[in-house]
């Protein structure tokens, strides 16, 4: 299997604060991981190593055989999707759903009249009949709903056929209803031998879906566990992660979390 991101005592340091610790992380081209933590263990400032819109302070980031600390990110940003919400406030809100899909072919948040190649807009139709946004094609996106407006965040990052793809809470503040649906749809995507790469971080067990195979546990900054989903995701690592007791429950690949207080 193909590496496409390692982390080797990568850390990260912003205004004296310890963002990320000496992280070490392997992740292959055959696995889908989600990243699990409290608020502030530094599951963002992985994701933006991992998007190579950061460098590490110390230590080394490998993205695609890419050494961050040598590569040029223009060059490297492109075959890395990013689905997060930051990202998306780049795109105008009076932009149509398709031009917000097909401008990313052209790493540009923006469509300023230039003309598009007929492969890319073919392609831009079909990733959002995927993403179940066909019919919502020519509205804008300050139009859409939330839970559509996280659909079009994933269909943008994928527009350009990733080799990783990285997803930053991409069901978080949605209902029952629309979390469900896209934790259905990234199930499917997930389980597809062709996909990339995936790294998802959530706040929520209940929002793995299932096909994801990995879980990174963090706790300040640091993997405190990570492996398989079945073996790394238990009760008692939980509990140290969050600092509360846990008690972590497994439905037939879906997973729930109960705290004893
Ligand atoms: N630019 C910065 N300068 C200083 N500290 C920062 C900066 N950005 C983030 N931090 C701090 O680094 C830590 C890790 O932040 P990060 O956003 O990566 O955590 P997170 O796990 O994604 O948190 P959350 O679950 O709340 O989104 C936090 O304590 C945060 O306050």
């Amino acid at each position: 299997m193909v590496q496409v991101l390692s982390f080797n005592n990568a850390s990260l340091e912003r205004e004296g604060n310890t963002l990320v610790n000496n992280l070490n992380w392997l992740v292959t081209s055959d696995q889908r991981w989600i990243i699990l933590g409290a608020n502030g263990a530094g599951k963002t400032s992985v994701l933006d190593l991992a998007a190579a819109w950061d460098v590490p302070t110390s230590g080394h980031v490998t993205v695609l055989d890419e050494d961050l600390t040598s590569a040029d990110p223009e060059w490297l940003r492109p075959r890395v999707g990013f689905a997060s919400s930051s990202m998306s406030k780049r795109i105008p809100a009076t932009e149509t759903v398709e031009d917000a899909v097909v401008t990313a072919a052209y790493a540009a948040a923006e469509r300023r009249g230039e003309e598009y190649d007929e492969l890319d807009l073919r392609r831009a139709r079909r990733v959002l009949n995927e993403w179940r946004l066909g019919d919502l094609a020519n509205r804008t996106v300050l139009s859409l709903s939330e839970g559509e407006a996280k659909r079009l965040q994933i269909a943008r990052s994928i527009m350009t056929d990733p080799e990783l793809l990285l997803l930053d809470e991409p069901t978080a503040a949605l209902d029952l209803g629309s979390r469900e649906e896209i934790l259905q749809m990234l199930g499917f995507f997930a389980g597809n031998p062709s996909a990339p790469a995936i790294v998802m971080v959530t706040h929520h067990v209940e929002e793995i879906p299932l096909g994801f195979t990995h879980v990174l546990l963090m706790k300040n900054g640091s993997a405190a566990y990570a492996g398989p989903l079945a073996t790394t995701l238990t009760s008692e690592n939980l509990s140290d992660v969050f600092g509360v007791k846990v008690t972590v429950f497994n439905n037939a690949g879906r997973y729930s979390a109960q705290a004893t207080l």
